[in-house]
């Protein structure tokens, strides 16, 4: 039935025209406009009267910007993480704050894996030498390369894909061992995984430490210094949750010092980075002592061609639902840890 047109969804940024999926599923009710914009000065004049926005990737949604929004019925970021939208702000301003919670699950597990297998296995750091023509073929010259079944695979916070990751890592022969407050008693037996009760007990165990918590308020910074030094030397760092639950500049430091044997990095505090940051810096530049040490992706775990489709689809879905007035299956606003990690998208 097509109910007219009066509604208006904007699209913050990264997905461009033709906006198929989303035509398809708000078309009959709103107009779509998508602003690829990177900066709170480009939605000036273009989105106060919007009737819901959607937030693909990097837009960060600030106070500011929420404090514009006059009509919007609601705020759907298409994706999992929400750290970027100030949930806080838009609960003042009245304004339901949604996400896709569980579209990439598998993607992300299996980016996570493949990049503690590649670093750990040493492939990254010989194809790395080799490329530039370090070394020779003698690899027991090169770099450590101890046995991995019997090591322990550490997992920061046990939810979809800390699980999804742990299942994974079970099945490459390691023991896995989680950290997370909330997750409820039980879940490392119906796992057959061990629960580690401190987060300082599973990094000073851990051979491998995967991060899979969001960044909230209690995780910004999680993994600096001090927490890298609790770690056996020559171990290894993953991150594909937020860039602002490591610290960056000590990551380079630990793999310059050898502290850390390497480090599968898909996000950053600041994305797109600028290019002083120690991470990009550091795998820039081949006289950097990190430079062979360090796997860095744009951001790109959660991606599969399949996965984008289904992630655009439900949010477009959700947003469609709060333009209709019908019930939101997925509102954040005032979700704790514990809920959010219980949240099972219906959509
Ligand atoms: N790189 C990517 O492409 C990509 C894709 C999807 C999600 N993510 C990130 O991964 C995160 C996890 O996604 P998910 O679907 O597994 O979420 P989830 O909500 O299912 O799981 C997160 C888990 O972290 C736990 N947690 C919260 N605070 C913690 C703390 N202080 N210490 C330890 N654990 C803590 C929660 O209890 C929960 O079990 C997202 O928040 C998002 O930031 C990244
Ligand atoms: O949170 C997510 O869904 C991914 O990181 C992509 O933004």
């Amino acid at each position: 039935m097509n109910r007219g047109i009066s509604l208006k969804v904007v699209i913050t940024d990264l997905i461009v025209e033709p906006l198929d999926i989303e035509r398809e599923v708000l078309g009959d009710i709103a107009e779509v406009i998508a602003l690829d914009a990177m900066t709170e000065s480009e939605l000036v004049g273009r989105i106060e009267d919007a009737d819901a926005v959607m937030v693909y990737h990097y837009f960060r949604f600030t106070r500011s910007t929420i404090e514009r929004l006059e009509n919007c019925k609601a705020i759907v970021r298409p994706g999992v993480g929400y750290d970027g939208i100030d949930i806080q702000a838009a609960g003042e301003h009245g304004i339901p704050v949604c996400n896709v919670p569980d579209y990439g699950t598998e993607e992300v597990a299996d980016s996570a894996m493949a990049m503690a297998l590649s670093l750990s296995r040493g492939t990254h750091f010989l194809n790395s030498r080799l490329r530039r023509g370090v070394g020779d073929w003698n690899v027991e010259q090169a770099v450590p390369i101890p046995r991995l079944r019997g090591r322990q695979f550490g997992i920061i916070g046990c939810g979809r894909i800390g699980t999804a990751t742990a299942l994974r890592a079970k099945a490459f022969g390691f023991d896995v061992a989680f950290y997370d407050p909330y997750v409820p008693d039980g879940i490392d037996k119906a796992l057959g995984v061990r629960r580690e009760r401190s987060l300082s007990g599973l990094l000073s165990s851990s051979h491998i430490v995967s991060l899979h918590c969001p960044l909230t308020d209690e995780t910004r910074g999680l993994i600096a210094g001090a927490e890298i030094a609790r770690m056996p030397q020559g171990s290894f760092l993953i991150n594909t949750s937020r860039g602002g639950v490591v610290d960056s500049q000590a990551v380079v430091e630990a793999l310059a010092n050898g502290q850390l044997a390497g480090a599968g990095i898909d996000v950053l505090e600041q994305e797109p980075p600028q290019p002083n940051n120690p991470v990009v810096a550091a795998w820039r530049d081949p006289a950097h002592p990190a430079h062979d040490r360090l796997l860095l992706n744009p951001h790109t775990a959660y991606y599969c061609d399949e996965g984008c489709v289904e992630f655009r689809h439900k949010g477009a879905l959700e947003t469609r639902r709060a333009l209709l007035g019908e019930p939101l299956r997925n509102q954040v606003n005032s979700l704790s840890p514990l809920e959010s990690c219980n949240t099972v998208s219906e959509i």
